[in-house]
């Protein structure tokens, strides 16, 4: 059986992919109530974002997305030439996501990890993960090397971020975000139900950069160890479960500790769950 469903859908599989990442990043910014971040109740921990911008900036990158999906169906398999070619399509994408917010950083760590994944479900629709594990590998000798907040945190704490967990394979979405979605949907809590739980088991474990650059370990503790106790407690469906949710994002807010990193793998997460669902891939990530 051929792995894409093209006659279901008229649109090129570009046009889908771009789609659904942007569609799974709307999704994860509307969500509500996620723990120090923007949704729509507010602004979470942040003080230069909003509901509006989030989608803003979504939208913006549609474009990006799409051409990433292309240039892998263009370039045909992992190398050097697709890594450079999507490193180059993804800082354009950066710029036309800051001339839409002003110049504020929205989706920095969303375009890394979902054109990775949207470049690698063109390429490899049955072993996403793995091929975009390849391709974060491989080093693009075009990539500016800017004193970024993540790279201040891994010369700080030694925490690797966003490079380390795509090169990985995204353990945080295979082995957290998606298993504890799919359980939650099994034991019929709701979708948002399910969808925060996703982001709590995140942020159980993860060493998330955007928290060590605003609240160091104390931060990153409270947002693991809080994240842990709402799962605990019967998770966001549960009555206890909601009141420990609560309290993580008055704790997280007074720490100005926002899990951006978080965001965008839970972010990733429904990405997969929506290609899986779609038809365009056959399940194994
Ligand atoms: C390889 C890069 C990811 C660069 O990585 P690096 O660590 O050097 O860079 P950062 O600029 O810090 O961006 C990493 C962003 O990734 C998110 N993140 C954090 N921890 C993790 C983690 N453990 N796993 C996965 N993802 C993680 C996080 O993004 C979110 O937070 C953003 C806000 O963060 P920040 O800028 O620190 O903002 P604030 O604290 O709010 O700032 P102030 O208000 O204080 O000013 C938000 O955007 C979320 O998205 C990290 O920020 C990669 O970016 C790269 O090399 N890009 C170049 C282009 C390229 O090659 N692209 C490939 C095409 S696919
Ligand atoms: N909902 C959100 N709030 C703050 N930062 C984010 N980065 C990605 N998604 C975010």
């Amino acid at each position: 059986m051929h792995a894409f469903n093209l006659q279901a859908h008229p649109l090129s599989l570009a046009d889908r992919l771009a789609d659904l990442a942007v569609d799974a990043l709307i999704d994860e910014a509307d969500l509500s109530p996620k723990p120090a971040l923007v949704d729509r109740r507010g602004n979470g921990a942040h003080t230069d974002l909003h509901l509006g911008l989030m989608h803003a900036s979504a939208l913006a990158l549609w474009p990006a997305f799409k051409e990433m999906a292309e240039a892998a169906r263009h370039i045909g398999e992992v190398g050097l030439p697709l890594r450079e070619a999507i490193g180059r399509i993804g800082r354009e994408g950066e710029q036309a996501m800051l001339a839409t917010t002003n110049g504020v950083n929205t989706h920095r760590g969303a375009i890394w990890a979902l054109g990775l994944l949207v470049t690698a479900a063109a390429l490899q629709p049955n072993s996403i993960a793995l091929c975009a594990a390849r391709l974060a590998l491989l080093d693009d000798r075009y990539a500016p090397k800017p004193l970024s907040h993540g790279a201040q945190v891994a010369q700080r704490y030694g925490a690797r971020g966003a490079r380390e967990e795509a090169q990985l394979g995204f353990p945080s979405v295979l082995q957290r975000g998606l298993p504890q979605l799919h359980n939650g949907r099994a034991n019929g809590v709701g979708e948002q139900n399910a969808r925060l739980d996703a982001l709590l088991a995140i942020m159980t474990e993860l060493a998330d950069t955007c928290v060590l650059y605003r609240a160091g370990e104390q931060g990153l503790h409270a947002m693991q160890s809080g994240a842990q106790a709402v799962l605990d407690a019967g998770g966001s469906a549960s009555l206890s479960g909601r009141r420990r949710l609560h309290e993580l994002d008055q704790q997280l807010i007074a720490l100005n500790a926002s899990p951006g990193g978080a965001a965008d793998l839970l972010a990733a997460t429904l990405l997969l769950d929506r290609i899986e669902r779609d038809g365009l891939s056959q399940g194994a990530f």
